[in-house]
């Protein structure tokens, strides 16, 4: 299913003449519970324009065929790289929250953007602001503490575990932990049962929970010699993550290549 507008001039723009052009946005997982969200924020923007809105089964070319110049991608991992694939390769800037990005999958799109120098594409695995000031504030306490473990809690419709938000903050802590020579957080485990320790992303254990009635919440863990700090973020509604989603969809065409979280965007 698309919806569009009347025909885009040549600048992909339907405002009319000496108005400020309104930026032409496609949706990519429009039915979904993410893209239905970024639909509704679309449309009330009013500087941009919702041009196509496509969800599995429908055509892809679409959005290229409406004059998209900015897609927003909140799809599946396991289809999301044929979605940038494409949206490159017809010269749109992506706004990507779909998660599941691995480091070979980023150095992927960022072989595919070489030929593409006015391309622009972010990759965020969350667009919520306050989510991302949690990284932010993991990644600067964690040299503190001897240990950090992580605990992701999400609705249970989520298909991949641990979250992409999770994995990265691993990542991030982890990365801080190396700078500060920290060796590895003491463990004594030697007897558990699978998955009783969570998963270990670069030495930090990522545990994930999925309960009705929650939307997407996360817990950093750092603990030292007779004190935890605790840092938390909850989402309870998926408008939270429009902020950051529009201020990509605002800034991406001034971003070309790869850009990895929204940090740079919030100047950060
Ligand atoms: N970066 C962020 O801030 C956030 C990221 N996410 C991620 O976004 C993704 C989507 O999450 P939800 O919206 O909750 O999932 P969802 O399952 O509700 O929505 C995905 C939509 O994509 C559609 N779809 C499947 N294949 C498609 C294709 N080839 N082309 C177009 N549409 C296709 C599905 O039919 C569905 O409507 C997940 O990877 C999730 O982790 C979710 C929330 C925030
Ligand atoms: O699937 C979700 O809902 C979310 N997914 C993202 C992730 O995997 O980090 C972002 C947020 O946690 C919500």
């Amino acid at each position: 299913m698309t919806t569009s507008s009347a025909a885009p001039d040549q600048h992909g723009s339907t405002a009319p003449p000496g108005e400020t052009p309104l930026v032409p946005v496609g949706v990519l997982g429009a039915r979904g519970r993410m893209g239905t969200e970024v639909v509704k924020a679309v449309n009330a923007a009013d500087d941009l324009e919702l041009v196509a809105m496509v969800d599995a089964g429908d055509w892809l070319f679409d959005v290229a065929n409406a004059g998209a110049q900015v897609v927003v991608d909140f799809t599946r991992p396991d289809v999301v790289m044929d979605n940038v694939r494409f949206c490159i390769d017809n010269n749109i800037h992506c706004v990507v929250g779909t998660t599941g990005f691995d480091e070979e999958k980023l150095a992927t799109v960022a072989e595919w953007l070489r030929p593409k120098p006015e391309v622009g594409v972010v990759i965020a695995p969350n667009f919520g602001i306050g989510a991302v000031l949690l990284m932010r504030f993991a990644q600067e306490a964690a040299r503190f503490f001897p240990s950090t473990e992580i605990v992701e809690l999400h609705h249970p419709n989520k298909v991949d575990a641990p979250s992409g938000t999770a994995v990265r903050t691993a990542r991030l802590v982890a990365a801080a932990r190396r700078a500060a020579g920290l060796p590895p957080s003491p463990d004594a485990t030697t007897d558990s049962l699978p998955g009783a320790r969570g998963a270990d992303v670069e030495g930090v254990p990522v545990h994930a929970v999925r309960l009705t009635g929650l939307v997407a919440h996360q817990e950093v863990l750092m603990g030292a010699a007779g004190e935890t700090l605790t840092l938390r973020h909850d989402s309870y509604d998926r408008a939270s993550f429009m902020p950051g989603v529009l201020l990509a969809v605002r800034e991406i065409a001034r971003r070309p290549g790869l850009t990895v979280g929204i940090e740079s965007f919030l100047g950060l």
